[in-house]
């Protein structure tokens, strides 16, 4: 769980922690400055001005009748002191082997080790002089072996452990009881049981932003992901890119043969590569290579969306889905603005959720950090963004959507009907459905606006799951609308945000839709994908699984199931 959502949740449960606290006070303290226009206590102590403006911000002003999201219901995981989420993949406990092992064993220095493997397991145990089992020194799941070879005398397995901390192991042996043909044999069951249904050798399109994050993934590129790619014998084509839109020239050209393309960055690079593909002679073909991405950037949304939150900022298992995850098919959108139609597979931020993403940009020291900093900045500002939002609506009723995820969640297919299926030889990217001047069917909904959030994946960051109904492929936009708010309320949704739980707040409103239209102030931030757009007017639609990533599940790394205020859950 994140440690700033962990801290908020510990607020709303009285329990501290310190190392926590110590963290946030210089955030406060920066939002406090920044807020109040507080001049910091000189030689003669604090401003009188100041600490008026402080005192009449903690006098409460609003009505005690505000909504507020309930912190005691659901499932309570005493660990963490959070509510769980069910993730959609999660390694299978070593135990769940089955009787049925291959065996092998090996010396390594004075040891000799077994290393056995069943249909799920893969184990290395020690062996005691009178041959008996000893100590087991690892066990894991086939889907963490990166790969298995022998040469002459030496067998060489390399996979991922997950301890504590996921971390990739290789060991280096020597055959001990059976010959070089017997051991080839082993490493070829081997690896047919951990790559099954999975190409091997892929051949893969890698970029690495340097800028991303607090500028260590090329460090982390080098030390984490290189190795393990190249344990699993991939043919690499790396660009580190060396300025902006950089991946969009790339993308625009790449070859068609790739298996995947690996996105060491953010969420921004991500954009970069689908807009590039919109410019490709062959968009259909470059849209159908999925993306990989590796969290090396700031808020890493989509690789949180793919892994789920507890695996999904972790470079390690990130770079495990690129060897063994599944193919996904997902849903874009066009977002058409003065007559430019640009590609988004995340998000469309207008209000607080833009300034965040954009105007932290200058604290990227913070790594995600910087999202509550802007937060806590935003919701006490608090200004509403004067916004005209009209919405082709499929379902809008919480509960109802809610029953209708959970329904589809348990039915995700790998079969999905795309956009492209109904294209004309004469089209190259699926064409817009609905024009400007179109008003059947659309609706205005219309509230004091903080932000307008619309979503294609569940999470945007660590410490918010914020569209938690979405689903790969259902064809539908999420939309939430957070109505200006107590700035307690605000405050205390964001203790059970990492799990989704502001969905159910009274403030915050959802939609699944077709298609929207925002009529823009012309001044602020919009942010698409996190990236910075001019706040003129647009309409979106959405494309049912134009884009591709991999997945360790196939499906997104989250199920949502945060019980509904007063369900009995
Ligand atoms: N060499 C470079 N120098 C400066 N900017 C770059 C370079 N390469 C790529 N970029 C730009 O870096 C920006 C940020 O990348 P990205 O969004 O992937 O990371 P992030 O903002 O740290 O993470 P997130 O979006 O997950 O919060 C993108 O707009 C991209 O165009």
């Amino acid at each position: 769980m994140a440690t700033s959502s962990y801290a908020f949740s510990a607020l709303g449960s009285k329990r501290i922690d310190f190392d926590l606290l110590l963290r946030l006070v210089p955030i406060l303290v920066e939002v406090g400055w920044d807020v109040f226009n507080v001049r910091k206590p000189d030689a003669n102590g604090w401003n009188a001005e100041s600490l008026s403006r402080l005192a009449a911000f903690f006098t409460p002003s609003e009505p005690k009748s505000e909504p507020t999201i309930p912190m005691t219901d659901g499932t309570h995981d005493a660990t963490c002191n959070c509510f769980s989420i069910r993730p959609s993949y999660a390694p299978l406990a070593p135990e769940a082997e089955s009787n049925t092992k291959r065996k092998l064993t090996v010396r390594q220095g004075s040891e000799v080790l077994t290393l056995a493997f069943s249909e799920i397991a893969f184990t290395v145990t020690s062996t005691k002089p009178d041959g008996k089992a000893g100590k087991r020194k690892h066990a894991t799941t086939l889907y963490h072996i990166i790969w298995a070879e022998v040469s002459g005398a030496t067998l060489t397995v390399s996979f991922v452990e997950k301890k504590e901390k996921a971390r990739s192991v290789c060991i280096k042996a020597t055959l001990h009881g059976s010959t070089e043909a017997e051991a080839a044999e082993w490493v070829e069951d081997l690896l047919n049981a951990a790559y099954k249904d999975i190409k091997r050798n892929k051949k893969l399109k890698v970029f690495v932003n340097p800028f991303s994050g607090k500028g260590k993934s090329v460090e982390l590129f080098n030390q984490i992901v290189k190795p393990i790619l190249d344990h699993g014998k991939c043919f690499l084509d790396i660009t580190f890119t060396t300025h902006r839109k950089h991946a969009v020239e790339v993308a625009r050209e790449i070859s068609l043969d790739y298996d995947a393309i690996v996105v060491a960055s953010g969420d921004g690079l991500s954009h970069e590569i689908f807009n590039g593909f919109a410019e490709h002679e062959n968009p259909r073909a470059a849209f159908a290579i999925p993306l990989a991405p590796v969290p090396t950037g700031s808020g890493n949304g989509c690789c949180l969306s793919l892994l789920g939150l507890e695996d999904g900022f972790d470079p390690t298992l990130a770079t495990l889905n690129v060897l063994k995850g599944k193919y996904m098919r997902s849903d874009l959108c066009s977002v058409t603005q003065d007559g430019r139609r640009t590609i988004s597979y995340m998000s469309v931020a207008i209000g607080l959720m833009a300034d965040i993403d954009i105007g932290t940009e200058h604290l990227r020291w913070m790594g995600d950090t910087r999202f509550i900093y802007g937060f806590l900045r935003g919701i006490i500002r608090q200004r509403p963004y004067p916004i005209r939002i009209s919405l082709k609506v499929s379902e809008r009723d919480k509960h109802e959507m809610h029953e209708t995820y959970q329904a589809a969640w348990h039915k995700q297919d790998d079969d999905v009907e795309t956009c492209w299926d109904d294209l004309l030889p004469s089209e190259k990217l699926p064409p817009l459905r609905y024009s400007e001047a179109e008003t059947d069917g659309w609706e205005d909904f219309d509230v004091p606006t903080l932000y307008f959030y619309s979503g294609l994946i569940p999470y945007v960051g660590r410490d918010l799951l914020q569209w938690p109904l979405a689903l790969p492929s259902d064809g539908l936009i999420d939309i939430a609308v957070q109505e200006t708010a107590s700035v307690m309320s605000l405050l205390g949704g964001m203790g059970i945000a990492p799990q989704g739980g502001q969905y159910w707040s009274n403030t915050q409103h959802f939609f699944k839709v077709h298609a929207y239209r925002i009529k823009a102030s012309g001044t602020g931030v919009l942010a698409i994908d996190g990236e910075n757009n001019p706040c003129n007017d647009i309409q979106v639609e959405v494309h049912k699984g134009m884009g591709a990533f991999l997945s360790p599940s196939g499906r997104f790394g989250v199920h949502f199931d945060y019980p509904a205020p007063g369900s009995k859950k």
